[in-house]
């Protein structure tokens, strides 16, 4: 089906028809201002400036070819799987709405838009395709449609359109999907759609839309979920010729700022950007997966042929232009979870051929290693207490666990260890050997799976609660000696597990409510068994029956902290590191100034090292040279004063020339302020002098005066 290759990205420009209505309207002689080169097939001139696209429509296009040429295409391709966005994009007034078929009305052959020829395209497929009886999962369609008014999402086809789905900064989680299986789903999606959407006449469309509409049309398969997003961007418009006043203005000032956001994300991408500033505008935040290097993207730009409208016209088609620099790679999206689907299925049999067949085809994921680290659910309570054989190798693993994530080589190390024949039944953490466990019913408490939810957890908990209430383990001396002998549990490999599965479910959920447990470090016969104590299974111990909510923040806090974080702690002397117990949850501008500020400063005996230092770290500190002396004092007033001024002017010229890279070695800048800071210099040009930084609209609360004390630019 998707044996049809076309580009990942496809520009195409429509040309609109002269309007009719209201101002601006064709003078009787007048001409378009869009001519079509001969022996250019896919290019168009306007004043004099060629551009060259993908596909380039006259005003004489009908919406038939338009849906053939450039979105029937994207409609095969999400019906194999993939991702796909149709983003319409042009001045007020120019066709979009009409091209896209957000509405209910002209459902004709002649005038029906994209949204309802995609539907029933999917429609018809999927019909044919669940009719044949060797498919046993049947491909069913849903459709969303929100819309974005005055930077807030709303849902269109909710009961209550009135609450936002969300704003600016917030998690978009996404709109009702309805079911679409006929026509007439499909019209009563439009027509509620419609009903809901803002409109407004003004001076350039009798029907202008106010917002920016999302119809998305998921197509699922058992696992496999594919989207299309048909996005209808509102038009950007002038308050001079719109005549919009009051709330039509505010409503022009947002429909700007979406636009805005939208074109930074594309020239981000398009500039080869690591940081895409997606959260700049609730638009971007809720396209953000689907304007993302995994999708197909096609962009319809509707300009107008009137010479009134030449400066927006140019500017459309730039904008366009910029966006064809656009690379991404489309990739099935549920590629990965049909893996995991069979990953999950071959724990269940605990075959290990199955086993490394998948971990060849899945080497880095983590995925795979954790069936180590967990005995699988269909574990007895036999092999539970079986010694796990392979010692060595538990041993050796549990080491290079412990730095597993700091270095490539240590994740290496540990890949190679997976490879050690390790027991399936017992998995690698055992109880002690031979330990009469009374009534305790071992085998009725599961640890984590590998693909844990929420209610495997809330489960646990209830097991580790009844637990307590029963009669704890009884070991005789010889079993006491036994277990005093015995290596470390393989507590490390729990606790890393359980904290990571937390992490992955509360990155899912901001927060769950999971059981409170204690993960041993050292091995039990190091605590006196005897004692009645919580029942220690798989390296995990009940704390309380109490919960606690771990947030997001939380288990980064404990668990997955990040590499540079770990490293800078070592490094940090304790008393710092007491001060600094809150810092990983802060930004890292906000983590290097705190640490600026708790060494001691320039003024005292101990000239700040962490400038210095974090100085000399960089290249970009060893352009500036020199500050070591005047921040130490060593020199006179004057000549401080001169190195002072000479450092500025330096640094001035750093700031005007730097790389993103560059720039985040500075003190007190992290990478958002960098790329802001770099978005401000491409805008304004270079920055005649440090008042003109620190004018910039980038510095919240007091980080420039934060940057500027860790600089030595007090101005
Ligand atoms: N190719 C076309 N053929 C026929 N009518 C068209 C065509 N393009 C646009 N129109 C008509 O022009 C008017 C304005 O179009 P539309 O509302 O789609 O513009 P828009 O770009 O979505 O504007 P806005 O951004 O303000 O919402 C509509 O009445 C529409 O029917």
């Amino acid at each position: 089906m998707d044996s049809q290759k076309i580009n990942s990205v496809l520009i195409a420009v429509r040309e609109a028809p002269f309007r009719t209505t209201l101002i601006s309207s064709k003078r009787p002689d007048e001409k378009s201002i869009i001519h079509y080169p001969e022996n250019c097939p896919n290019a168009l001139s306007v004043d004099g400036n060629v551009f060259s696209f993908d596909y380039v429509f006259n005003s004489t296009v009908t919406q038939s070819e338009l849906y053939d040429t450039l979105v029937h295409p994207l409609v095969l391709k999400v019906l194999s799987g993939y991702d796909c966005t149709a983003l319409a994009y042009g001045q007020t007034g120019t066709g979009k709405s009409y091209s896209m078929g957000m509405s209910a009305e002209k459902l004709t052959d002649e005038h029906m838009g994209v949204v309802p020829r995609c539907l029933q395209n999917i429609l018809d497929h999927t019909c044919l395709a669940n009719q044949k009886e060797n498919n046993p999962l049947p491909k069913l369609v849903y459709a969303s449609y929100i819309e974005i008014y005055n930077e807030r999402a709303y849902d269109l086809l909710a009961l209550d359109t009135e609450k936002p789905l969300a704003s600016r900064g917030q998690r978009f989680t996404g709109g009702t999907c309805k079911p679409v299986r006929n026509q007439q789903d499909l019209l009563h999606i439009l027509m509620l759609g419609t009903k809901n959407r803002h409109v407004r006449p003004t001076n350039m469309n009798k029907n202008s839309s106010r917002s920016h509409a999302i119809v998305t049309i998921h197509v699922r398969q058992g696992q496999s979920h594919a989207r299309l997003n048909i996005v209808d961007l509102a038009g950007s418009e002038s308050v001079r010729r719109t005549g919009n006043e009051g709330v039509a203005r505010a409503e022009g000032v947002y429909i700007n700022m979406g636009l805005l956001g939208i074109n930074k994300v594309l020239l981000s991408m398009s500039a080869g950007h690591t940081l895409i500033p997606y959260r700049d505008s609730i638009l971007t935040t809720v396209l953000q997966d689907s304007l993302s290097a995994g999708a197909y993207l096609t962009l319809l730009t509707c300009v107008s042929p009137h010479a009134s409208d030449l400066s927006e016209t140019i500017s459309t088609l730039r904008f366009a232009k910029s966006a064809k620099q656009v690379k991404l790679s489309p990739q099935l999206s549920h590629r990965l979870q049909q893996l995991q689907e069979q990953l999950r299925s071959a724990k269940k049999k605990s075959t290990n051929a199955t086993r490394q067949s998948l971990r060849r085809v899945l080497p880095s994921s983590k995925a795979i290693k954790r069936p180590l680290t967990v005995p699988s659910h269909a574990s007895t309570r036999n092999s539970f207490c079986t010694p796990v054989k392979n010692t060595e190798a538990n041993t050796n693993f549990q080491r290079h666990h412990s730095v597993m994530g700091l270095t490539p080589k240590a994740k290496e190390c540990a890949r190679a260890l997976l490879e050690l024949p390790v027991d399936l039944n017992t998995g690698p953490i055992e109880l002690l050997p031979g330990v009469e466990q009374s009534n305790c019913s071992l085998e009725e408490v599961k640890t984590p799976t590998a693909f844990p939810t929420i209610s495997d957890y809330i489960e646990l908990k209830m097991k580790y609660d009844a637990l307590q209430q029963q009669p704890q383990l009884h070991l005789n001396e010889q079993q006491e000696k036994q277990a005093a002998e015995r290596p470390p549990s393989l507590s490390l490999l729990s606790y890393s597990d359980f904290n990571s599965e937390l992490c992955s479910i509360a990155e899912e959920n901001d927060e769950i409510t999971v059981p409170r447990c204690q993960f041993f470090s050292s091995s039990p016969a190091s605590s006196n068994p005897r004692k009645p104590s919580p029942v220690n299974v798989s390296g995990i111990s009940p704390l309380s029956s109490s919960s606690i909510v771990i947030s997001k923040e939380h288990t980064e806090l404990t668990a997955v902290r990040r590499r540079s974080t770990r490293l800078m702690s070592r490094q940090l002397n304790i008393e710092i590191l007491k001060n600094c117990q809150e810092l990983p949850q802060r930004r890292r501008s906000m983590r290097i100034a705190l640490q600026t500020e708790l060494r001691p400063s320039p003024a005292t005996e101990q000239p700040s090292k962490t400038l210095v230092k974090s100085h000399n770290k960089s290249n970009t500190a060893n352009k500036l040279g020199g500050l070591s002396e005047i921040i130490s004092g060593q020199l006179s007033n004057g000549s401080q004063n001169t190195r002072l001024r000479k450092h500025r002017s330096k640094l001035l010229a750093l700031v005007n020339s730097a790389s993103l890279k560059d720039l985040q070695a500075l003190p007190c800048i992290g990478p958002k302020t960098a790329f802001t800071l770099i978005m401000q210099r491409s805008i304004l040009g270079n920055f005649r002098n440090w008042l003109q930084v620190q004018k910039l609209p980038i510095w919240k609360g007091s980080s420039w005066s934060r940057f500027a004390k860790a600089n030595c630019i007090e101005i």
